[in-house]
């Protein structure tokens, strides 16, 4: 057999590029594991920093040497190695890589034998999944006739939102921020409660202070809202968009996106829908060493008795505001097992200053811990709430779980999540813009006690619907092989 031909037997090779955050990568990393199930190659492109944090905590490449299609390529985001890479200044990760990115692509593409001939029996790549907010790539697979899709890791309801907010801002609707203004003054301002009336479909229940928080700038022309926009609106020229979510959960909004985006693959969750094609539970793609205590800890709890408090891989926090919700979880007499990364105290000067009665209320019913297998912590039968910042990943990994939420949102799509989360699924209460110990104490008790049947129920059915939709003949199900078959036929 020539050449050629051999490699006309080979399979698809998808390359897949992730915004290097572990809220990106985390479900990017399920469907090319997916992918690989179906006997595809994959090669997964990292940037070298969120390669280095999973070698030391994930050891991806073990994971994975089960399947012989898989490979990993890195490149460099353009930041300095001491870039903080949390709190907002995430957005710099995508301004940079989107600066950086498409010269070291070509490169890449031109001269890497693990995305080519060589190097294992491969393809050259046949298909580009690209994360939702990186567009550079585009060119070069313009060039090298590759189709490419997106995939947008973040809510379809933020997606429709950043869709339209061209319109939004022509209706006056956004800016959110006054000049100068800090957060704590603008949340009080009551026009943030007007609603907003240019989204289609959330004309009933969407405010101002519900859109992505990627509009809280004081100047339409900022930078990054711009880029958020631009690369939203791109999605529309390409092969197609494949979004977190499912059908039964989302169906209203998705049919929204069809308008501009018919080619639409809604898939999640990711998670569920990999552990039912796997059959065993997941592995880790932790940034973070996750701690297994937790899970003992839970075993020695009664059953829904415990409060998961955690705000994700990014979210900052205030001394003040890590106070006002210690005090009111402490004072809600629930217990509570909390996440607190190493990473995420701003001004972490006055380390170890936590007043007596919190330590002591902690050492009685809480746990305090850096990082955790959330996947497992969400399932485990003594969780009855879920204290979250509602990033996406954590918002499905709870409605999959059916565990009900309450939500403080910090940035991005948490703000428009948290909205869905309370008033149109309504498996939660939404206590954003706001920080203080009444209100969290007020809300776990209301979670935990006065209104838990209720929520239970719905988060309950919710949770039955995101099973269905990742089983045999399901939406997801479907919409995945109808992924597959797109793959397959565009060599
Ligand atoms: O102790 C922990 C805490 C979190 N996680 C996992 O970390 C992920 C966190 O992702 P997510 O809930 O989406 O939050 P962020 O890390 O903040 O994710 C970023 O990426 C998301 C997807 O685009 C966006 O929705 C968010 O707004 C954005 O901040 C989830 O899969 C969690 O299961 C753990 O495994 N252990
Ligand atoms: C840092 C943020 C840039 C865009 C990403 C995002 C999205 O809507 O895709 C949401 O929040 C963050 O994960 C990303």
């Amino acid at each position: 057999m020539g050449r050629q031909e051999a490699a006309d037997e080979l399979p698809p090779h998808v390359l897949i590029f992730p915004l290097p955050m572990q809220g990106h990568i985390n479900s990017m990393l399920k469907l090319a594991e997916l992918l690989c199930l179906s006997n595809l190659h994959v090669t997964m492109l990292f940037s070298e920093y969120s390669h280095s944090r999973l070698r030391r905590h994930a050891d991806i490449e073990s994971r994975f040497s089960r399947y012989p299609g898989f490979r990993v390529a890195t490149m460099c985001d353009g930041l300095p190695d001491d870039h903080p890479r949390v709190g907002e200044r995430t957005m710099e990760i995508m301004m940079s890589l989107l600066e950086v990115g498409g010269a070291q692509f070509r490169k890449l593409m031109e001269t890497t034998d693990a995305l080519s001939y060589g190097g294992g029996a491969r393809r050259r790549v046949t298909c580009l999944i690209m994360d939702g907010v990186l567009s550079f790539a585009v060119p070069v697979a313009q060039e090298m006739g590759i189709p490419f899709i997106y995939f947008r890791t973040s809510s379809p309801c933020s997606f429709w939102a950043n869709f339209c907010f061209n319109d939004v801002i022509q209706a006056g609707e956004i800016p959110l921020k006054g000049k100068d203004e800090d957060k704590y003054t603008y949340w009080k301002r009551g026009d943030l409660d007007l609603m907003v009336r240019s989204v289609p479909g959330m004309e009933g229940y969407l405010r101002r202070r519900d859109l992505p928080a990627f509009c809280r700038v004081d100047d339409a022309n900022d930078s990054e809202f711009q880029t958020i926009i631009r690369e939203t609106r791109r999605s529309a020229h390409s092969s197609g968009l494949i979004l977190n979510s499912f059908e039964d959960l989302d169906g209203p909004i998705l049919d929204q996106i069809r308008n501009p985006i018919p080619n639409l693959y809604s898939i999640g969750p990711l998670h569920t829908h990999l552990q039912a094609r796997l059959q065993s539970s997941l592995t880790s793609s932790s940034f973070y060493q996750e701690d297994r205590s937790s899970m003992t800890w839970l075993d020695s709890q009664p059953a829904k008795s415990v409060v998961y408090v955690s705000f994700g891989s990014v979210t900052l926090l205030s001394r003040n505001e890590l106070l006002e919700f210690w005090y009111g979880l402490v004072n809600s007499g629930h217990k509570f097992l909390w996440v607190m990364r190493p990473d995420s105290i701003i001004g972490d000067d006055e380390k170890g200053r936590v007043p007596v009665e919190v330590e002591e209320g902690t050492k009685e019913r809480g746990c305090v811990l850096g990082w955790v297998p959330q996947n497992e912590v969400l399932v485990h039968p003594s969780v009855g709430a879920f204290f979250t910042h509602c990033g996406w990943n954590s918002t499905l990994e709870s409605v999959a779980a059916g565990v009900p939420m309450i939500c403080w949102p910090y940035f991005a799509d948490q703000t428009i999540n948290s909205r869905f989360v309370s008033e149109v699924w309504r498996v939660g209460l939404d206590m954003k813009d706001s920080c203080d110990r009444v209100i969290v104490e007020k809300m776990v008790r209301e979670i935990m006690g006065e209104r838990r049947d209720e929520f239970e129920e719905r988060a309950r059915a919710m949770a039955d619907l995101a099973n269905k939709a990742v089983s045999e003949g399901g939406t997801s199900s479907t919409n995945f092989n109808r992924l597959l078959h797109f793959i397959k036929s565009s060599l």
